[in-house]
C-alpha cells in the first residue's frame, strides 16, 4: 500500500459530472497522475484469438464508459476501494493485432512491469486468449496459482486450426506450462454443447473442477459458494471473469454466446464471497461492444470489477 500519499479518489460527481471527462476506469486517476498504485486497472484491447464473432478488442474503452457510473462506497462488502488504498487506470496495454506471439509477449511484459512495484493488476479485455500471458506474469512473482474461471467455456482445448493460443486455449496451455495449481483451480458457469465427452476428461487432468450453470440452479448459490470456497483454500488466487459465463439476457455482448447462463446478480455474489482471500491478479474478458445494447454487457463487466476490486480491499481502514 502506498504510504505517505493520501489516496486520490475519483472526483466529486456533484461537482464534475461524471459523463464528462476522458474515461478512466470509474473515472479513477490515471496511473500517471499518482506516485504509486496499490491496484492498477489495464487494459488490453485485443481480439486476434477469436473463434467466432470478433470485436472484443473494443471491450476496454466500452466499460471504462459504463464505470462511470460507479459510487465510492460499496455497502455489499462495508468497503471504499478507492479511499482504502490507491487504485489507477494505467491506459491500455499495446498488442499487436497481426502478430499473436508478438502480443502474447507484450502482454506479458506490460503485466510484469506494472506488477514489479508490488501493485496487483485488474486487466479489462480483451478476448480470452490474454489470460495465459497474464497468468505467466503472475506465475513468475508468485508460482503456480489458483485460477478461478468463470465463464460458459472450459477454455482447455488444445487447438483450432492448429493454433496452440487462441481464446479457447489458455487454460490448457496455462496448465501445461505449470503456472496453475491443479489441486484448487475451479470452473464455475460452465454450461453448453462441447466437441466430445473428452473435454471434460482432459479438463480435469488438467486440473480444473467444475461447477456448472446447471448446479447452481439446481443446489442454489450458498451451497454453490461454499462449494466453491472449499475447493479454493488459501493459496495465491487468480481470477478470471469471461462475462459470458452470464445469460446472454445479462451479457449479450460478447463473441460466443450460450444460453442458460447465471445472472449478474448469482456472479457478483460469488465475487463478494472471496472477500479476504489472496486475491494476486484477475481479468474481465470477452465484452464486445458491437452485440451489447444499452451497455448492459459493459455495465455487468464494470460492476464485476468493482466487486473484485472491493473483495481485493484491506478491510481495517489502515490510513
Ligand atoms: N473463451 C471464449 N469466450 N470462448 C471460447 C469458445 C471456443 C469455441 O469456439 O469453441
Ligand atoms: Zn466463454
Ligand atoms: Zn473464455
Amino acid at each position: 500500500m502506498s504510504d505517505q500519499h493520501e489516496p486520490v479518489g475519483p472526483p466529486d460527481a456533484s461537482i464534475n459530472p461524471r459523463y464528462s471527462g476522458f474515461a478512466t476506469f470509474a473515472r479513477l486517476p490515471r496511473l500517471d497522475e499518482v506516485v504509486t498504485a496499490d491496484i492498477t486497472v489495464v487494459g488490453v484491447p485485443f481480439d486476434s484469438g477469436v473463434s467466432f464473432r470478433p470485436g472484443a478488442r473494443f471491450g476496454p474503452a466500452h466499460v471504462r464508459e459504463a464505470s462511470r457510473l460507479l459510487r465510492p462506497y460499496n455497502p455489499a462488502q462495508d468497503v471504499e476501494p478507492f479511499t482504502t488504498q490507491q487504485v489507477a487506470d494505467a491506459g491500455d496495454i499495446v498488442a499487436n493485432p497481426f502478430d499473436l506471439d508478438e502480443a502474447i509477449s507484450q502482454i506479458e511484459s506490460a503485466a510484469t512491469g506494472l506488477t514489479d512495484g508490488g501493485s496487483r493488476l485488474v486487466t479489462i479485455g480483451g478476448d480470452h486468449t490474454i489470460a495465459l500471458p497474464l497468468l505467466r506474469a503472475v506465475a513468475k512473482k508468485h508460482g503456480p496459482v489458483t485460477v478461478l474461471h468463470f465463464d460458459a467455456h472450459l477454455d482447455t482445448w488444445d487447438t483450432y486450426f492448429g493454433a496452440p493460443v487462441t481464446h479457447g486455449t489458455p487454460f490448457r496451455r496455462a496448465s501445461e506450462e505449470g503456472l496453475i495449481d491443479l489441486t484448487t483451480s475451479l470452473h464455475v458457469g460452465i454450461r453448453g454443447p462441447l466437441y466430445s465427452r473428452q473435454d471434460l476428461h482432459d479438463d480435469a487432468r488438467l486440473g480444473f473442477a467444475i461447477i456448472s450453470s446447471a448446479e447452481i440452479e439446481s443446489e442454489g448459490l450458498a451451497h454453490s459458494i461454499s462449494r466453491m470456497l472449499g475447493r479454493l483454500k488459501n493459496s495465491p488466487l487468480y481470477i478470471s471473469v469471461d462475462i459470458d459465463v452470464l445469460d446472454p439476457a445479462h451479457a449479450p455482448g460478447t463473441g460466443t454466446p450460450e444460453a442458460g447462463g447465471m445472472t449478474s446478480r448469482e456472479l457478483l455474489a460469488m465475487i463478494r464471497a472471496l472477500r479476504g482471500l489472496n486475491i494476486v491478479g484477475a481479468d474481465i474478458v470477452e465484452v464486445a461492444p458491437a452485440y451489447d445494447h444499452a451497455q448492459i454487457t459493459a455495465v455487468a463487466a464494470a460492476h464485476v470489477a468493482y466487486e473484485i476490486i472491493s473483495a481485493m480491499t484491506p478491510s481495517t481502514q489502515s490510513r
